[in-house]
């Protein structure tokens, strides 16, 4: 049988019989007994067909190529369940099918590549490729060259390939060249990669629409071209979060297949305009401190940030500062809620109608006409005042590797609003307690120093006195000084000198900053720490403290489905049919 975009017949694979049925969008063989009664279905959707070739293929390690003139084979995406993360892998799956003729064969072909073209219309055809040569094992060149490329070659995806030579190359680039051509943009790396992406096609989408990023109050433009991440960082927690494993194959997949999900990107401004952009982790106190003790440590690659988080964790810090937030819609979504965004989410949905009312479908977000200032920043704050172990903002869960469910498990990767969480100043133990539950399922929020809102916007702000501040007497691990020693004690201007003022008296043992220079060790050995701490803003260290930060719902798109729960498949037939899962 036969029409336009459906097909049917026998078919062969390996020694047992088939009939294939193409139906538009769902292609399936079931196995045939000798009396020609059903026995197993396989079924396939087109929009998961990765390419049909003529012949016997294999693809990886690498092509080879049999032309039977009587045989097609089809790939497709196949999953299967990780066992250690939440997500599924996909990885290629190939079936070779044998017909009775050669005119049968290319009808195969034909009707299964129409079907793909009229099926899969967000597919990208023309990919910008960055590689950063030196994330995370250094082994991105390798990945994309081994894993990635011969995928693309099977999918009819052309790519210009641009290995970087310095840090913000990638990000230069996108801000200067000419787009046109290109669906969509990929990164080979880690976050610090993801980030220089996003931030060149934010800017370059402003600066195409005439709109200021300078300016907090203006709704900036979606990016209308996809990012696509194939990880190969130390970190790749914007891959985790949003394909629920790394693999490189899963998200070379992922981005094939056209998939699409928006994220929501934070703005960081402060009152010079903007500072940057985030999706992941934009913290005060702990996380920045961490940040930036981890710098003087790259040579340990990705374990510097074990080490530094168990320096900053002994160095039991805390920091005064002012917080107020826009509070999201409570009606929506809770923090609380312990739900997870899967893919397909319900809650991520209904924000694309609230964020995006007048538009029908995806397509048409990006010609559609915003308001230019937006009404996000209108409503009532809150404000609060005191000590902090740390400030954090996320617009994702932020899950990775160190942290399966995330920084705030039930943050929504595409609702327009973010979670802040404050974990106000406590004893070193209730602290471990809240870190050590990030690795586990037991709630993280759930203890009386930690809180969590659900929030359109942030400002931090220093109390008064304290930005002149550099240093402050701490209690910490090491208190109990004497009243002689207390002497020596005094706070440090930020435009003064940068010098441990304990360390100055007369026949005083050198301390760890004396030794290595490093004020964050400080902690360790005597009772100063800094009064301020510093932003770690997805990995980067922002120059300023006093900032403002607000939610932009749905910014850009990746190449990626958010997480499937493989906990919601039966893996072991999933794996065989290689089909949609049914959340
Ligand atoms: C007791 C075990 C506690 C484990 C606690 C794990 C919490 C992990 C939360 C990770 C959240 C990652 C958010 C993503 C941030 C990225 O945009 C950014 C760029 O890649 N990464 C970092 O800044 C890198 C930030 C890395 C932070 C790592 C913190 C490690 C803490 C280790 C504390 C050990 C205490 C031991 C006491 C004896
Ligand atoms: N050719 C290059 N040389 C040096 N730095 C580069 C180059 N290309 C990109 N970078 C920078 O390297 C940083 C880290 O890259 P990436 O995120 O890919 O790896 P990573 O190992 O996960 O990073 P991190 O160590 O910061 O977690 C990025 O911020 C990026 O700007
Ligand atoms: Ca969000």
């Amino acid at each position: 049988m036969e029409t336009d975009l459906q097909l049917e017949s026998t078919v062969w694979v390996g020694s047992k019989i088939y009939r294939a049925v193409l139906t538009g969008w769902q292609f399936n063989w079931t196995e045939l007994d000798k009396k020609n009664r059903d026995k197993k279905t396989i079924s396939v959707p087109v929009a998961e067909v990765v390419g049909v070739e003529e012949g016997r293929v294999e693809i990886l390690p690498q092509k080879l190529i049999d032309d039977t003139d009587k045989v097609f084979t089809v790939f497709y995406v196949k999953r299967s369940s990780t066992g250690s993360s939440y997500g599924l892998l996909w990885t290629l799956g190939r079936t070779q099918f044998s017909v009775p003729s050669r005119v049968l064969r290319d009808q195969w072909t034909k009707h299964l590549r129409a079907a793909l073209k009229t099926h899969s219309p967000v597919r990208p055809n023309r990919l910008l490729v960055f590689i950063n040569p030196y994330g995370g094992k250094k082994k991105g060149r390798k990945i994309y060259h081994s894993l990635v490329a011969p995928l693309f070659e099977l999918a009819g995806i052309s790519c210009h390939v641009i290995v970087t030579e310095r840090a913000n190359q990638a990000r230069d680039h996108l801000l200067k060249k000419d787009l046109t051509g290109f669906d969509g943009v990929v990164c080979v790396g880690g976050d610090g990669m993801f980030s220089e992406i996003l931030h060149g096609l934010i800017g370059q989408t402003q600066q195409e629409a005439g709109l200021c990023e300078n300016d907090l109050t203006v709704t900036l433009q979606p990016c209308p071209r996809h990012i696509g991440i194939i990880p190969a960082g130390s970190t790749d927690c914007v891959c985790y979060a949003t394909v629920g494993v790394i693999d490189p194959v899963t998200s070379a997949l992922h981005i094939i297949i056209g998939d699409s999900q928006p994220l929501d990107v934070c703005s960081v401004h402060q009152a010079s305009g903007l500072v940057r952009y985030s999706v992941s982790l934009l913290g005060y106190g702990f996380y920045g401190d961490v940040l930036a003790e981890s710098e003087k440590h790259r040579w340990m690659g990705p374990l510097r940030y074990d080490y530094s988080g168990t320096m900053m964790y002994l160095s039991n810090r805390s920091y005064a500062g002012i917080v107020q937030y826009l509070p999201a819609d409570p009606l929506l979504s809770s923090p609380r809620d312990r739900t997870r965004c899967l893919s397909g989410c319900s809650v991520c949905s209904r924000s694309t109608e609230r964020l995006f009312p007048h538009s029908s479908d995806a397509g048409s977000l990006y010609s559609s006409h915003y308001n230019q200032f937006s009404s996000d920043l209108e409503g009532e704050w809150v404000t609060v005042e005191g000590r902090f172990r740390c400030v954090s903002l996320t617009c994702m869960s932020s899950s990775c590797p160190k942290s399966p469910l995330g920084l705030s498990p039930s943050a929504h990767l595409a609702d327009g609003t973010g979670d802040l969480i404050l974990v106000w100043d406590t004893h070193p133990l209730g602290f471990l307690k809240f870190l050590y539950r990030h690795t586990s399922t037991e709630d993280q929020f759930d203890l009386p120093f930690v809180e969590v809102h659900r929030v359109k916007a942030v400002r931090f702000s220093l109390p008064p006195g304290k930005e002149e501040e550099e240093y402050e007497e701490i209690g910490g691990l090491s208190g109990g000084m004497d009243e002689e020693e207390r002497g020596y004690i005094e706070t440090v201007s930020r435009s003064g000198s940068q010098q441990h003022l304990a360390d100055r008296g007369p026949g005083r043992e050198m301390t760890n900053l004396q030794k290595t220079g490093n004020p964050f060790l400080c902690g360790l050995c005597c009772s100063k720490a800094p009064a301020v701490s510093v932003w770690n803003c997805d990995g980067e260290i922002l120059p300023s403290i006093e900032i403002l930060s607000r939610v932009h719902g749905q910014l850009v798109r990746l190449y990626a489905r958010g997480i499937e729960d493989g906990a919601a498949v039966h893996c072991s037939e999933d794996i065989e049919r290689g089909c949609t899962l049914q959340i």
